[in-house]
């Protein structure tokens, strides 16, 4: 492992390591060097939040990327500042309103008139809380923008992954799907209708659909893996005003929308990923608490140690922290 301060050096120009009690939510970050020159991404929403912080990080690695987004204006303005800072040129617009069949065929239509590769979909974009509502074509907007929605996106260009390959879709999901029930006889919600169940039921929706897909994408060289962010301060609860207060408060202990991006980033470029596929993946603690995947042994042994830690009571194991968080995969879902 690599000491922390090397780690700091190793940060993205004008990136500062976070303060010593923000290490704990900070999350860790994609150690992965790898290059991206001459791949292609599309990323949904990313115009602001977990999505431009993406797009930002990918063009950083070279390469060329699609900001997929409903308001082209706000798209232009991410890119012209991720152009800016990169110095990639190849960072491009394009209009997509996942609430809308319509729209994301079109999207589909002009990507593949223009663009011969596609090696990363991201699809990222997302919406949480909103008050009952349905998309142009009549779905629950939860479950209409945040699956429906990528599921078109991803089949429409498929083909062109497929051709492309090696190449990976990664959809952003949540811990939020853990709340999720797949409501067969009620999909829209008509019959009963709660917002935050609402969204919970699209994130396992996200992850079915990530399983399944990996299933079928055996023998491709096209991979699909889905992922928890963490809890990043970003527009996501703009919904609700008490989850927008509660965000604002709890704002210095939530990811930034940068360290909310690196578990995609991760899933996108790590070269251990090449084949890994069907799998969800979140940052997790090294404190024995939150840890569901490989935990050290040293640590499964040491309930108190592992106390000390989450208290930040050891000094040098809370140094050592942001080095012992790892990506896994956490829960295997079976279909309901
Ligand atoms: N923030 C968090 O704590 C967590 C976030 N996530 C997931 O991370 C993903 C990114 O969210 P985050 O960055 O936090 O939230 P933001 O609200 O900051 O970003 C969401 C993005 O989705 C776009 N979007 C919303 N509706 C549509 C639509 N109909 N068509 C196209 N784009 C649309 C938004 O566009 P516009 O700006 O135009 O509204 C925006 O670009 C989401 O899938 C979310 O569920 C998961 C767990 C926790
Ligand atoms: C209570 C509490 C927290 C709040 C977490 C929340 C409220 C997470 C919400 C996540 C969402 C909205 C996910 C969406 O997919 C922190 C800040 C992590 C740490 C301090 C204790």
């Amino acid at each position: 492992s690599v000491c922390p301060c090397v780690r700091a050096r190793q940060l993205p120009p004008g990136r500062v390591p976070p303060l010593p009690p923000r290490r704990f939510v900070a999350g860790g970050r994609c150690e992965s060097a790898a290059r991206l020159d001459g791949k292609a991404a599309v990323i949904t929403g990313a115009n602001t939040g977990i999505g431009k912080e993406t797009a930002r990080e990918l063009a950083r690695r070279g390469a060329r990327v699609i900001i997929a987004c409903r308001d082209t204006a706000k798209g232009e303005a991410a890119a012209s500042e991720i152009r800016a800072e990169t110095g990639n040129p190849q960072v491009l617009v394009k209009k997509l309103d996942l609430a809308d069949t319509k729209s994301i065929r079109e999207f589909a239509d002009s990507f593949l008139a223009e663009e011969k590769e596609l090696h990363i979909l991201i699809n990222n974009a997302g919406v949480m809380l909103c008050p009952y509502s349905k998309t142009a074509d009549g779905f629950e907007m939860h479950l209409g923008v945040n699956h429906l929605g990528h599921f078109l996106l991803t089949f429409l260009l498929l083909e062109r992954l497929k051709q492309s390959a090696p190449a990976r879709i990664i959809n952003v999901s949540s811990l939020g799907h853990h709340g999720g029930r797949i409501r067969f006889h009620d999909l829209n919600g008509e019959k009963s209708y709660n917002r935050g169940l609402a969204y919970c039921h699209s994130k396992l929706a996200n992850v079915l659909f990530t399983r399944e897909l990996a299933r079928r994408l055996q023998g491709t060289k096209v991979t699909a893996n889905a992922l928890h962010p963490g809890s990043v301060y970003t527009e996501l609860v703009r919904h609700s005003v008490a989850m927008t207060w509660l965000w604002r408060i709890l704002s210095f202990f939530l990811k930034t929308p940068w360290e909310g991006a690196q578990t995609s980033v991760y899933c996108a470029v790590a070269e251990e990923l090449e084949s890994v596929s069907g799998q969800y993946f979140r940052w997790v603690q090294a404190d024995g608490m939150m840890y569901c995947g490989r935990k050290p042994c040293w640590l499964r042994k040491r309930a108190l140690l592992s106390f000390f830690i989450k208290k930040g009571l050891c000094k040098r194991l809370v140094q050592l922290m942001p080095g012992r968080l790892k990506v896994t995969n956490t829960r295997a879902l079976s279909l309901p």
